[in-house]
């Protein structure tokens, strides 16, 4: 007999539950490709059935679920570096260790960043829109002109692991100035060339490209709004790949049909999944992808095994790569 019970929300590559079938670990799997409703967690989880919850983004684990499992619930691991889902007071209050599986999507989602960044200012979305619609006229000298990264200034906000690997990857296109915002300065800016600012405003009147690599907490949520967008150069283009909340969708609507920005790439957004009918989708200005940043075999397969390493961690009572809390 297995000594551990998992719930595992999802199905998920194999290395995770290959992991902790090798460590004494019995798993029960939503079986889906499609996420488990709240209602259906808080009725499986099943009171003091599972020692560990398996858990992906799109759960909301909130003391229902928590109170639902009971006390043999030991930890919650969620196979995502965001872990905003996770009620952490609750979790807290009820001794229950929350992990996340940061490092093994750094890369992936860093090379996605710098994907939408170029695509959106050489204006990409619109130049193959033109050859499929059989709109693409003879080359013209003006027609569909970006901006290059060359000489221009790059804004970071959140320069945690992947903002720093999105600093890196820019670095060797020669922009004039690296800046980021951050709750904090960080040592490691300078192996990108990166000047602090202070505040997010300070960074954002100067940036041709702005970079969105935090977390969604209350300090940054909706972050950016008409506010903060109309400080920003009308040719300016942002990118996020941190979380849909940092952006406020009807200001950034605005602000891109009005031309008082320059374009938008959006792999995360509020909410999600968009709707094929939201505003945003349709304009020539912006690109929006279904948050699909670490979807590499190589991040997703780290990923399930790094969230069943911290799984099996906090049974044998070793300290987990990933502990949030
Ligand atoms: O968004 C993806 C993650 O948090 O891993």
């Amino acid at each position: 007999m297995p000594k551990y019970k998992v719930y595992v929300t999802r199905r998920i590559p194999k290395p995770g539950p290959a992991f902790l079938k090798k460590n004494d670990c019995e798993l029960t799997f939503w079986d889906s490709d499609d996420a488990i409703p709240h209602a259906d967690l808080v009725n499986n989880i099943g009171e003091n059935k599972y020692d560990a919850l398996l858990c992906m983004l799109t759960d909301q684990v909130d003391a229902a679920v928590m109170d639902a499992a009971g006390p043999q619930l030991q930890v919650i691991a969620s196979m995502s570096v965001g872990y905003e889902h996770i009620d952490l007071d609750a979790c807290k209050e009820r001794n229950i260790k929350v992990t996340n599986t940061p490092n093994v999507s750094t890369d992936s989602v860093a090379e996605c960043t710098v994907s939408l960044l170029l695509f959106v200012t050489r204006r990409l979305k619109e130049g193959i829109q033109s050859v499929r619609e059989g709109r693409q006229p003879e080359w013209r000298p003006t027609w569909l002109c970006g901006y290059e990264v060359t000489n221009s200034v790059i804004g970071i906000f959140g320069l945690g692991r992947i903002g720093y690997g999105v600093g890196k990857r820019l670095l060797p296109f020669g922009p004039k100035k690296m800046l980021y915002h951050d709750v904090v300065q960080v040592s490691f800016a300078k192996d990108i060339e990166a000047e602090y600012c202070e505040t997010l405003d300070e960074m954002l009147g100067q940036v041709d490209f702005l970079c969105i690599c935090c977390n969604l907490t209350p300090q940054t949520r909706h972050k950016i709004n008409s506010k903060t967008l109309a400080r920003m150069k009308n040719t300016a283009v942002i990118v996020n790949t941190g979380r849909g909340g940092v952006i406020n969708h009807d200001d950034l609507c605005v602000a891109l049909k009005n031309n008082t920005i320059g374009g938008a790439g959006l792999d995360v957004t509020e909410p999600e999944p968009l709707s094929k009918d939201h505003p945003l989708v349709g304009l020539p200005n912006c690109v929006i992808t279904p948050h699909m940043g670490s979807n590499t075999w190589d991040s997703r397969d780290s990923m399930s095994l790094t969230a069943a390493q911290c799984i099996v961690s906090v049974f044998n009572k070793e300290k987990p790569m990933g502990l949030v809390a």
